[in-house]
């Protein structure tokens, strides 16, 4: 899967992206991520990407020309066909459904947007989709282009072991469950004894238990769209009857 990121600081990118998983995942050939720096579409000798906006009011927009000509240029780079992004507070909520359904695509553009906002000509002819990592303002869509980019790839095969994709957190609407590892007991607090019995069978029902528990007191919302996605089994229903749901 190919990530093409379009920012004006490129260098925000070292870190997230050049350590760890990321870096692993670009080495093996499963991902390849290409930073783009928009100035170089500017064409004027300022190198000017935002201007003050129409209407009046504080703040910068960025312009449309270099946006554009950078959307296409990138565009243009690769035959792979590609889902064109902004990050903004605006968009849809990202969540780990949108996740996955992005970790099908051959290629997506991550647009970067700074200061007040992109010229609305450039969302209204160049951007596929709009997303949100959360309700709140940052200082650019660096972070949230990050935090996509560290979501989709793990999905990506080959890039963490799958079996740990299986049962984690908002894989199916439900929270994982609690995990352990030496010592058996630790100030005092013992492992769960179940997790010591080797009997795979109770150990998976407990851990089932917990999730669904443990998603009704902290996410009762999700649980409310596990079980309209229908997700949950009849033995889930009957304990979260005990559990007063
Ligand atoms: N009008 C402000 C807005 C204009 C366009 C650029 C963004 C950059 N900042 C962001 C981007 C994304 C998010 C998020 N929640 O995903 C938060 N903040 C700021």
């Amino acid at each position: 899967m190919r990530f093409d990121i379009l920012t004006l600081f490129p260098a925000m990118f070292q870190g997230p992206l050049t350590e760890s998983i990321l870096k692993r995942a670009q080495q093996a050939g499963r991902i390849e991520i290409h930073l783009h720096d928009i100035r170089q579409w500017t064409t004027d000798r300022h190198r000017t990407a935002d201007d003050t906006p129409y209407g009046g009011g504080a703040g910068m927009v960025m312009k449309a020309e270099p946006l554009a000509a950078a959307i296409r240029a990138v565009r243009a780079a690769d035959e792979r066909p590609g889902v064109t992004i902004l990050l903004t507070p605006d968009g849809e909520l990202l969540t780990q459904q949108i996740v996955r359904e992005l970790a099908t695509l051959p290629r997506l553009l991550l647009v970067c947007g700074h200061y007040e906002g992109i010229d609305e000509r450039v969302r209204e002819t160049l951007i596929d989709r709009e997303l949100s990592i959360g309700d709140y303002v940052l200082t650019g869509g660096e972070l949230a282009a990050m935090v996509v980019v560290d979501a989709v790839a793990r999905l990506v095969p080959g890039v963490i072991d799958s079996e740990s994709i299986v049962e984690e957190s908002h894989s199916d609407f439900l929270l994982e469950y609690p995990h352990y590892t030496r010592p058996a007991v630790w100030e005092g607090r013992a492992v769960p004894p179940v997790l010591l019995s080797g009997h795979h069978g109770e150990i998976a029902r407990w851990r089932r238990a917990e999730r669904l528990r443990r998603t009704l007191v902290r996410r009762p919302d999700l649980l409310a769209r596990a079980a309209a996605a229908g997700v949950l089994t009849k033995a889930d229903l009957a304990l979260l009857a005990e559990l007063g749901w």
